[in-house]
């Protein structure tokens, strides 16, 4: 018998690639040939690449929703066009039994193909609000798994159910003295992880470099900083190392940290939370966003699991404070947490999305 094909799609940043990678070994594993559909230049095609060489990557043209006036606004929709034309030749070849779609832009034109050719669609939404992909997305999907309750209240009641998160299983593997060998960090200092999401965030970057001498006094520090972020005149300093966008050596870095700042991107917060690291979330501001990232925090906090500083209230001041209560709240947030619900496993996850299959 021939094998059962699936398709993945979701892209644009690491945070909608973050579930398709840790589901990939699973359905392997049970049997199936995965495809991918991405954007041509996006993170998708990099991590998958890179991470998968074995999958077939399928590039198609996508549009992309700009907060800021663009030209490419006007040109966009064509691109979605013919993202739904290619996406629709790339599905009549591969005959999948089922699409899973996490999200991100180019996703909207595979799910419409999906829908034109008969073939079911399950999309998944990490945050608490559905991102503008998925609300588009969504008529024509089967099913849509959530990863917060909350989110249930965005979407219609007879397609919608919460899973929970999915953490990939690497993470789990992390080794506290490779990653502190990794860093050259002498041991003694607790070590601070700061992480600005998959992009990098220079308010976060600025926050960290601006209370550096003071921080180290007290720290040894990890900085994902984000691609074109790294500070050339800060890469002797003791106790202080930077890396631009890691992949393997995550697990390693994210064992060796006892604390954490970051960004309140969904994945980011549930793989903390998992590997049990007291955080203080920096969410991306309504003004730069939807605000989803807001909404992500405060229900951690809301749970003992974070400490939450809002970006408007960001100061060198108030930003060692907020470090200084996630310090002495160390204990209530351990607890907190290893009260908290397991992630599923990547192959938990699999199961559900395939009872949806033709
Ligand atoms: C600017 C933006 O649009 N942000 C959104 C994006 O964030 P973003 O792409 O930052 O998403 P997340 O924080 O959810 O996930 C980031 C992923 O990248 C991984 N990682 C990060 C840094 C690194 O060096 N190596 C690495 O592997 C993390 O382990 C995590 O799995 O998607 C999230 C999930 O929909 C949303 O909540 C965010 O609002």
């Amino acid at each position: 018998m021939s094998k059962k094909t699936i398709v993945l799609t979701g892209g644009g940043t690491a945070g909608h690639v973050s579930l398709n990678e840790a589901i990939i070994p699973a359905l392997q594993e049970a049997g199936y040939s995965v495809h991918y559909i991405g954007s041509r230049n996006g993170i998708e095609k990099e991590l998958i690449t890179k991470n998968f060489p074995e999958i077939p990557y399928h590039s198609i043209s996508s549009g992309k929703l700009r907060r800021y006036f663009s030209l490419k606004n006007f040109t966009d929709p064509f691109r979605v066009l013919a993202g739904i034309g290619q996406a629709y030749a790339v599905l009549k070849k591969a005959k999948p039994s089922i699409v899973f779609s996490k999200g991100g832009f180019v996703s909207v034109p595979v799910v419409i193909a999906a829908k034109l050719s008969n073939i079911p669609v399950v999309i998944h939404e990490s945050d608490v609000t559905p991102g503008l992909a998925n609300k588009l997305a969504q008529p024509f999907a089967s099913h849509i798994f959530t990863v917060f309750q909350e989110t249930l209240n965005y979407l219609p009641k007879n397609k919608a159910t919460c899973t929970g998160s999915v953490v990939r299983e690497q993470l789990f593997k992390g080794n506290k003295l490779r990653g502190l060998k990794l860093c050259q960090f002498a041991p003694g200092k607790p070590v601070l992880l700061v992480m600005g999401g998959s992009l990098g965030s220079v308010v976060l970057n600025d926050a960290i470099r601006s209370n550096l001498s003071k921080l180290l006094e007290n720290f040894n520090i990890i900085h994902l900083c984000g691609k074109g972020n790294m500070d050339p005149q800060l890469s002797d300093i003791k106790g202080y190392k930077q890396f631009e966008y890691v992949t393997k050596e995550l697990p390693d870095l994210i064992s060796a940290s006892d604390f954490v700042v970051s960004r309140a991107g969904s994945n980011s917060i549930f793989e903390f939370l998992a590997l049990q690291k007291p955080m203080l979330l920096i969410p991306l501001s309504s003004a730069k966003s939807r605000g989803d990232q807001i909404l992500n925090a405060k229900l951690f906090k809301n749970q003992g699991f974070a400490e939450v500083l809002e970006e408007e209230q960001l100061t060198k001041e108030t930003f060692m404070e907020a470090l200084q209560t996630l310090i002495q709240k160390k204990d209530a947030i351990l607890g907190a947490m290893s009260k908290a619900e397991r992630p599923k496993t990547p192959k938990e996850m699999v199961e559900l999305i395939l009872q949806y299959e033709k």
